[in-house]
C-alpha cells in the first residue's frame, strides 16, 4: 500500500468548520472539539469542551456495555446521550459559531470485529436535528463490513498533525484502551491498539476505592508491581503476541490477576501492566521510534508514564503538548478531521491500520 493514500496532500477541496465528539472508553464524558480543516490539512485548531457524564448516567451505560441491557433501555440510554452530544455541540457553538458539519462517533457498547460487528449507540439523525447541522456518524462500520478491525481511527489524523514532525514516531492514546500510530520516514502507517489503557486502573480503584481514577498516579506510585502477575497477564492473552491488525473491546482485560492484592500494589501492577503491553506492541513495528508522544487522559497519569518510560527505554517518552498538540483534544479533533474525509469520500482507513483490503471511506450523512 502506498504510504500516500494517507499522506496529507495538496487540496483543491474548501475548508470546512467542523465539530469531532468522542465518547471514550473511560466512560468519563464527552470530548468535542473544532478544526478547520479541507480533509487532508489542519488550518486551524478551536476551542474544545468537555462535559462529564454523571453518576447515574455512567451507570447507564455502563450497563449497556456487551448489548447487555434490555434494548428499550439502550435506546433510552442512546437517545440521552444523542440530547447530551446536542447540549455539547450548542455550547462549543456559542463560541465559535456555526460549523459545516460535525463527526460524531457515540459510544461503543460491543466491538467484535472478528464477527463483524462493532456497535456504536448514537443518534446521528436526532443529533442533526437537534443542532441544525449535518452529521457523520457510523465511521466504523464499513471497514468492519470489508474485514477490518474498525480501529483504531485516529491515525489518519495523527499523520495529518505530524506531517512537519521528525520520523519514525510513535503516538500512543492512552484512553480507556490504549492505541498506537506508528509513522514511519516514508509515511508508512502501522496502527493497532495496544491492549488496556485506563480501563483497567480505573475499574480496580473504582472497586476498591470508590474514586473514578487513580489521579496523580497517587495510588500506583504508593504501591509495587508484582512483576510476577504482569507476566502471568501478558502470557495468559494471545492478543500481546498477535501481529496486528488487531483491536479490542474495552472488557476484554479485567481485574481478577490481581484481585487479591492490596489497593496500592494493585494499581501499581495494572499500572505496569498497561505498559508492559505498550513495551510489547513496540515488537510488532518495523522500526522503535526514538520518541513516543502520549495523548489522552493517560498522560497526566505520572506513575504510568514512568512505567512507559522504563519499559520504552532508550525511546524517549513524552505527552503530545512537547510538539504542539492538544492531548485533551486530539481524539474529538480526528472526529471532525474523519467527517470531512467522509464528505469528500478519501480514506478513513487503510490495511496497515484496520487491516481493511484496501483505503476504505466510510461514515453515514445524516441531515438537518
Ligand atoms: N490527572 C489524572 N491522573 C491520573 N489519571 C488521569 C488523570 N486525568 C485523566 N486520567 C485518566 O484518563 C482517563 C480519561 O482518558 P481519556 O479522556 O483519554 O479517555 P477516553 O476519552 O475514554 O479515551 P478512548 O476513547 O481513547 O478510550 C481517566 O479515566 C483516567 O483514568
Ligand atoms: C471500538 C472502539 O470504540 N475502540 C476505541 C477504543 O478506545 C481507544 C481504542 O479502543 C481505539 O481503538 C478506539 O478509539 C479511538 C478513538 C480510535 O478509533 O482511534
Amino acid at each position: 500500500m502506498m504510504p500516500s493514500d494517507f499522506a496529507p496532500a495538496a487540496s483543491t477541496f474548501q475548508p470546512l468548520r467542523t465539530i469531532g465528539l468522542m465518547s471514550g472508553t473511560s466512560m468519563d464524558g464527552i470530548d468535542a472539539a473544532m478544526i478547520v480543516t479541507d480533509g487532508h490539512r489542519v488550518l486551524e485548531t478551536g476551542p474544545r469542551l468537555t462535559r462529564a457524564y454523571d453518576k447515574a448516567f455512567r451507570d447507564r451505560l455502563r450497563a449497556c456495555l456487551g448489548g447487555a441491557a434490555p434494548a428499550d433501555e439502550i435506546a433510552a440510554v442512546e437517545r440521552e446521550l444523542t440530547l447530551l452530544h446536542a447540549e455539547v455541540v450548542d455550547g462549543l457553538m456559542a463560541e465559535t459559531g456555526a460549523v459545516d458539519v460535525i463527526g460524531f462517533h457515540g459510544h461503543t457498547i460491543l466491538h467484535r470485529p472478528e464477527a463483524r460487528r462493532t456497535w456504536q449507540i448514537g443518534d446521528g439523525a436526532l443529533l442533526a436535528r437537534e443542532t441544525g447541522v449535518p452529521v457523520i456518524d457510523s465511521l466504523r462500520t464499513d471497514d468492519v463490513a470489508a474485514g477490518g478491525q474498525g480501529a483504531p481511527l485516529v491515525p489518519v489524523y495523527h499523520a495529518a498533525l505530524a506531517e512537519a514532525l521528525d520520523k519514525p514516531l510513535a503516538v500512543l492514546n492512552v484512553g480507556g484502551v490504549a492505541n498506537v500510530t506508528f509513522i514511519g520516514r516514508d509515511g508508512t502507517l502501522i496502527a493497532f491498539d495496544t491492549g488496556p489503557g485506563n480501563a483497567l486502573i480505573d475499574d480496580w480503584v473504582y472497586a476498591r476505592a470508590g474514586v473514578p481514577m487513580d489521579a496523580e498516579g497517587r495510588l500506583a506510585l504508593k504501591g509495587r508491581a508484582d512483576e510476577g502477575v504482569v507476566a502471568e497477564m501478558l502470557a495468559a492473552h494471545p492478543y500481546f503476541e498477535a501481529r496486528p491488525p488487531k483491536s479490542l473491546d474495552r472488557d476484554d482485560f479485567t481485574t481478577e490477576p490481581v484481585a487479591a492484592l492490596g489497593t496500592e500494589d494493585g494499581a501499581a501492577t495494572l499500572t505496569a501492566f498497561t505498559a508492559a503491553a505498550v513495551a510489547k506492541a513496540r515488537d510488532h513495528l518495523p522500526e522503535a521510534p526514538a520518541l513516543w508522544i502520549v495523548t489522552g487522559g493517560g498522560r497526566l497519569n505520572p506513575a504510568l508514564v514512568a512505567a512507559l518510560s522504563r519499559r520504552l527505554a532508550p525511546a524517549a517518552v513524552e505527552p503530545v503538548e512537547l510538539v504542539g498538540w492538544d492531548g485533551d483534544a486530539v481524539e474529538a479533533q480526528a472526529f471532525a478531521f474523519l467527517a470531512v474525509r467522509s464528505l469528500r469520500g478519501l480514506p478513513l482507513t487503510m490495511p496497515g491500520t484496520t487491516g481493511c483490503p484496501e483505503p476504505l471511506s466510510g461514515g453515514r450523512r445524516h441531515n438537518p
